[in-house]
């Protein structure tokens, strides 16, 4: 049994076990020079390059090895990693503006939305809003994503198949996250995923490959994710460890759909360490004034039935480092459906026997009852 990428506390943590040093591909090489600069003004004040942290004496273990600091796991970017580009506040919804942000990516099916961003497929009342949360590297989402009932549905799954650790016949098999407590990661998770049959999930397969263009095969086991009061998948990273890339390549697209409202006060959002939310007058002054403002980190909470999109890596498989994140810590209960969109072929390996062409006959039923043609 080879557990999914997902099955492991996080991403970052298994690469740097697989590969025995500290943080991800990326920081394995040399330590690059720290860009030492201020945000750049007048045209690209709104790219920022932060200032490098302060280094300090690293702290060693007991074999006299330096124990890995949260900078060392998740570095800060610099100015290789390339610009951050939020979007404006009040900016009506473009949709050349959103393809240019989605070029190098495997990007989103615009062909079914109008200029508006609203979608052109079911009925009036049902339709789904695009919009564009950042604009490099491209954060959207999409409102309206699951109907109320599709989010019954996945909420019931979920109630199904609490304690399902396979040995039955259920749709989903629950893994407790495993928190990692090895000084090598500083990541937890502390929330419960169910692995699910993917013929179970025909409803957001269908959506995903309708917002998406891809075909079943790229998709990874379908998701469902409970956090309790409490409970909290702190920054990770979504790409795939080198070690584990030879089943289906680089994860291109993340795709979760909230399935209930958090208030703002709740916790729970999804939050992007390195991105900023939409930008507007004051709240750029009020960056320029402080050195470190990490109130305006994008952060986006959860609404039933929103579906939020990113990119964790480009289309060429490249990870993208801008994209770190953390699902914050939930006062309340949240859950949300989830599915990873691979380069290639993805197999999948629980629950046992899941298969992405037990689904295609239901994907096409609901392709078909959405009113969406045209798609892989
Ligand atoms: O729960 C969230 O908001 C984020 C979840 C997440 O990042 C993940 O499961 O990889
Ligand atoms: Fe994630």
């Amino acid at each position: 049994f080879v557990p999914p990428p997902s099955a492991m506390s996080s991403h970052v943590s298994s690469t740097i076990l697989f590969a025995g040093g500290f943080g991800t591909a990326k920081s394995k090489s040399a330590p690059k020079k720290k860009a030492n600069k201020k945000s750049k003004s007048s045209i690209l004040s709104d790219i920022q390059v932060d200032e490098a942290p302060k280094q300090s004496t690293p702290k060693l273990d007991r074999f006299g090895l330096p124990i890995p600091t949260e900078d060392d796991i998740f570095p800060p970017l610099t100015s290789d990693d390339g610009a951050r580009v939020p979007v404006s506040d009040g900016d009506e919804f473009n949709k050349e503006d959103v393809a240019e942000a989605l070029q190098h990516h495997i990007g989103v099916n615009l062909d079914i939305f109008d200029e508006n961003g609203q979608s052109i497929h079911e009925e009036k009342s049902n339709r789904w809003k695009l919009k564009l949360l950042h604009q490099d590297p491209p954060v959207l989402s999409v409102e309206n994503f699951f109907s109320e009932a599709d989010v019954e549905q996945y909420k019931s799954m979920i109630e199904s198949n609490e304690g399902n650790n396979g040995g039955g016949n259920g749709d989903a098999v629950q893994l407790s996250s495993p928190t990692f407590s090895s000084s090598l990661s500083l990541s937890r998770r502390t929330s419960t995923t169910w692995f699910c049959k993917y013929e179970s999930m025909s409803c957001l397969l269908a959506k995903a490959q309708a917002l998406l263009n891809v075909d079943l095969k790229q998709m990874e086991e379908p998701q469902l994710v409970r956090y309790r009061t409490g409970e909290e998948f702190s920054w990770h990273y979504d790409e795939i460890p080198s070690a584990q890339l030879s089943n289906g390549g680089q994860r291109l697209a993340t795709l979760l759909v909230y399935l209930n409202d958090l208030d703002k006060d709740r916790g729970g959002g999804t939050v992007f360490r390195d991105l900023k939310s939409p930008v507007n007058e004051s709240n750029k002054r009020k960056e320029k004034g402080s050195s470190k403002g990490n109130d305006n980190q994008l952060t986006v909470r959860p609404k039933s039935g929103t579906a939020l999109v990113f990119f964790p890596a480009f289309k060429d498989g490249k990870a993208d480092p801008r994209t770190l994140h953390k699902g914050e810590v939930a006062l309340d209960t949240k859950m949300i459906a989830q599915l990873w969109i691979h380069e290639k072929e993805y197999q999948a390996s629980v629950p046992e026997n899941n298969l992405q062409v037990d689904a295609a006959s239901g994907v096409r039923e609901e392709l078909e009852r959405l009113g969406v043609k045209n798609v892989m």
